[in-house]
């Protein structure tokens, strides 16, 4: 059943732009855009000698030292799914999980099982990450390389939180299912298959990860840039794992929603978000700066301690988002260069956001990100700045616009910047992408692909 020829899929990172905290809750949203640094992932056939079967998948990070991961899998009795097993790739290299590529290879074969029994041929995999995933600081990377070679373990590679595992599961899913599906079954370029796509890699992430998220990363690296409103946790809840009785059965009908009260409630809209022709987004990434661990915990109990004055403080805070939102559409739609209004939609939501963090006691937009947005926005071109996501010391995102001698200047504005202690900033080549997940020539790819 399988396409005897390679395919490759990208996905975009994200960030998400306002919205952080209040989008774990389904009443409210988040503002989220996708960024042109993706994952790509290449999937190829392996060719067999005649007589030999093999069952493996390899799967390499090239960009990275012994990051290679090689997978017997077999289909277990009982619709159980498919079991991946972890084999040694060479005897120097000693076993390193890799949980997202794990999950997301047994979530993705249970589902084809699933829908295709038989024989899964097997296949290599070849991860490539656009630079900007990762700081070079004392990398020997060569600028110019599409794909640079960071020379360290993925573990010690210093990520700059563009969302690398959501994208690396949907963009890993997406290969695989475009792979082994024939083309009536699952076709990225069709919304129907998108939707699928979504609730897969979903579930394999919050596998993953060991806990359900609002989702938001995985959507707009299915989606593209959208106002985003969580699924119910609980579709999730009875997706089972794999190796456990039913589980092929019951993903399935999770992922292709079947059955009464199976769909699910998504809210993906598109047409909410825009960038006026002439600004753009673009991401600061703040080195040495680091997220506190628990601050989403934190955020959630003083909320469910502090009833009616936590309730009120998140609707302002979701009107003051999607005062951005719309305002941002409108500059877009009547293509008007005044941003004063856009300046005041930031500056609110910085005054909930710095609310919200003084009264849960979670350095949300601490003070050392206060200074930097507040410099930034003084300068030239400089719409405004808020800490997106959870917030915290480690990245902050601008709103500026799109010429070059504003990234110019900001870009060494940031760089001779200094924290109280040794921290430095840098601004990362990124921009906002309206598309998601997407299929790409193979082709372009094999110079990377062994
Ligand atoms: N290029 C890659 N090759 C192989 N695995 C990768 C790659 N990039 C990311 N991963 C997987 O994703 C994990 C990182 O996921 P994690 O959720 O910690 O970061 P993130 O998604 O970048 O975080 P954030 O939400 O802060 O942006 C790695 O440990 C690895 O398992
Ligand atoms: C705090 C939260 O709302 C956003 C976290 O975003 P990020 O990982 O900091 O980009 C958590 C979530 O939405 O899953």
């Amino acid at each position: 059943m399988t396409k005897s020829t390679s395919v490759a899929v990208s996905a975009p990172g994200k960030v998400l732009l306002a919205g952080g905290y209040l989008v774990l809750d389904r009443n409210y949203t988040g503002l989220v855009f996708g960024l042109d640094a993706r994952i790509h992932i290449h999937v190829t056939p392996v060719r067999t000698v005649p007589g030999v079967v093999l069952s493996e998948i390899v799967v390499r990070s090239p960009q990275f030292l012994d990051a290679i991961w090689e997978y017997g899998y077999r289909v277990c009795a009982g619709e159980a799914g498919v079991q991946v097993t972890e084999l040694r790739a060479d005897a120097d290299i000693s076993l390193k999980r890799n949980i997202f590529i794990e999950t997301a290879l047994s979530f993705a074969l249970s589902y084809i099982s699933s829908l295709a029994p038989g024989m899964l041929p097997s296949a290599s995999v070849t991860i490539l990450a656009d630079n900007d995933y990762y700081s070079t600081s004392g990398a020997n990377v060569l600028a110019a390389e599409r794909f640079h070679d960071f020379g360290v373990p993925l573990s010690e590679a210093n990520k700059t939180g563009l969302g690398s595992s959501a994208a690396l599961v949907t963009a890993f899913t997406a290969a695989l299912l475009q792979f082994y599906l024939p083309d009536d079954v699952f076709d990225i370029s069709q919304e129907s298959s998108k939707r699928k796509l979504h609730n897969l890699a979903q579930a394999a992430h919050c596998a993953a990860q060991g806990k359900v998220g609002s989702g938001f990363d995985v959507a707009s690296a299915v989606y593209g840039s959208c106002l985003y409103r969580r699924f119910s946790p609980s579709i999730l809840a009875s997706c089972g794992e794999p190796g456990k009785k039913g589980f092929a059965v019951k993903l399935r009908t999770v992922v292709d929603e079947i059955g009464k009260d199976a769909k699910w409630d998504t809210e993906i809209i598109k047409d909410a978000v825009k960038v006026p022709q002439g600004l753009r987004v673009v991401m600061c990434d703040v080195k040495g700066g680091s997220q506190t661990p628990g601050m989403v915990k934190t955020v959630l109990a003083w909320r469910s301690k502090h009833g009616e004055s936590a309730e009120a403080l998140w609707q302002n805070l979701q009107k003051a988002n999607t005062d951005l939102a719309k305002e941002l559409v409108q500059l877009a739609e009547a293509r008007s260069q005044d941003y004063n209004a856009l300046k005041e939609c930031i500056s609110n939501i910085r005054v909930l956001i710095r609310e919200m963090g003084e009264a849960s006691g979670v350095p949300i937009e601490p003070m050392e990100q206060t200074r930097l947005i507040d410099a930034c926005s003084k300068l030239p071109g400089v719409i405004g700045g808020v800490v997106p996501g959870a917030g915290g010391y480690d990245a902050v995102a601008l709103l500026i616009e799109d010429r070059p001698e504003v990234a110019e200047q900001l870009t060494t504005f940031v760089e001779s910047w200094r924290f109280g202690g040794q921290g430095r900033a840098s601004i990362l080549g990124v921009r906002q992408e309206m598309q998601g997940v997407r299929l790409e020539q193979e082709r372009d790819y094999r110079k990377w692909v062994i």
